[in-house]
């Protein structure tokens, strides 16, 4: 479709203040975390997928680590299976896991990679049984309740965290002009699947990448404070505040602990940003101020 000429400039006008972000970021790895909450609707979905695209042309690398968590529930309530969360992790035993693996690995997946590629992008979609992408070992959680004499384990089934993520492939896909869009599900050492948290999967694909940008996409404006202020800047002690006085909480947790391990660990910084706006993710790489969350080493 032709632009007419006033539009045209305007174009041309946007597109050349945004060369010096461009230079900055063009080569980089940026790791985004969609999340299912965050696919909202096709518009939303849209819009994604082409930022996603834009960011390959320009030259960063992108990587996608999807969740879907409302997609399982969804699934799950329809076959009646019951399903409850402990830490903001779900609770898989066997029959929980054949749910998640279907969904995330056949439905949402899939999905993601269609959209990428209606828009012009080379999307290939990976769980991280593909090729040992992510090796994973049992989570354990442990209840710290002070009515307990002493803490005690608790047995949350099939729920993984990342013990290695396998760089080569990843390299050899985004080395292709590929885009990698994974799924959060790891493999044990005896090939079993393991359900593990989308943002821990991204903030360790980030981590082993040494990604520039850790951005995890969610359906809130960021970490808020009690007050519902978004806050910004934050210091690992400040964080640690916010998670014992129960401000923090639920689906925030994983978030916030993994967006803090990887700025510790070599990402230069982490960003939690709502994907309810179209363009989130451009609006944080053409934005000097960013949007959201920003967590950074100091
Ligand atoms: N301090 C907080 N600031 C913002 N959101 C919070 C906070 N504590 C808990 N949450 C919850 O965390 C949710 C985001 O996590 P989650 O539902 O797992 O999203 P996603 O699917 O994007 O991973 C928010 O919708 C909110 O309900
Ligand atoms: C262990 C665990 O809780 N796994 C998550 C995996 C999906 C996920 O993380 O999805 P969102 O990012 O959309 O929340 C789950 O079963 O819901």
């Amino acid at each position: 479709m032709a632009l007419d000429r006033e539009t045209a400039m305007q174009v041309a006008s946007v597109l050349s203040r945004g060369l010096p972000y461009i230079q900055r970021f063009t080569g980089k790895t940026v790791v985004i975390k969609y999340g299912g909450n965050a696919m909202e609707n096709e518009d939303l979905k849209s819009s994604f997928a082409r930022d996603v695209v834009l960011m390959k042309l320009v030259g960063i690398n992108p990587i996608v680590v999807h969740g879907g968590g409302p997609q399982i529930g969804e699934l799950l309530e329809r076959l009646n299976i019951q399903s409850r969360f402990v830490n903001g992790m779900r609770v898989t035993d066997a029959e929980t896991m054949d749910v998640v693996e279907m969904v995330l690995g056949g439905q949402v997946n899939k999905e993601i990679v269609s959209l990428i590629n209606s828009h012009g992008g080379m999307a290939v979609g990976l769980t991280g049984k593909d090729a040992n992408l992510i090796r994973a070992r049992k989570l354990e959680v442990v209840n710290r309740s002070p009515e307990l004499e002493r803490p005690e384990i608790i047995d949350i089934g099939h729920v993984g965290e990342v013990a290695s993520v396998n760089v080569d492939v990843i390299d050899m896909l985004t080395r292709s002009n590929l885009i990698p869009v994974i799924a959060p599900i790891g493999v044990g050492p005896d090939g079993a699947s393991y359900n593990i948290n989308a943002d821990l999967v991204a903030g360790k694909v980030a981590e082993a990448m040494k990604a520039e940008k850790l951005i995890l996409l969610t359906n809130v404006a960021g970490l808020k404070s009690k007050e519902d202020k978004v806050l910004t800047g934050l210091t690992a002690k400040q964080v640690n505040d916010l998670i014992e006085d129960g401000t923090i909480h639920g689906g925030m947790l994983p978030k916030i602990r993994c967006a803090l391990s990887a700025v510790e660990n070599g990402v230069r910084t982490a960003h939690i940003i709502d994907g309810r706006v179209a363009h989130a993710c451009l609006l944080e790489i053409f934005t000097d101020e960013g949007v959201g969350t920003l967590i950074s080493r100091n």
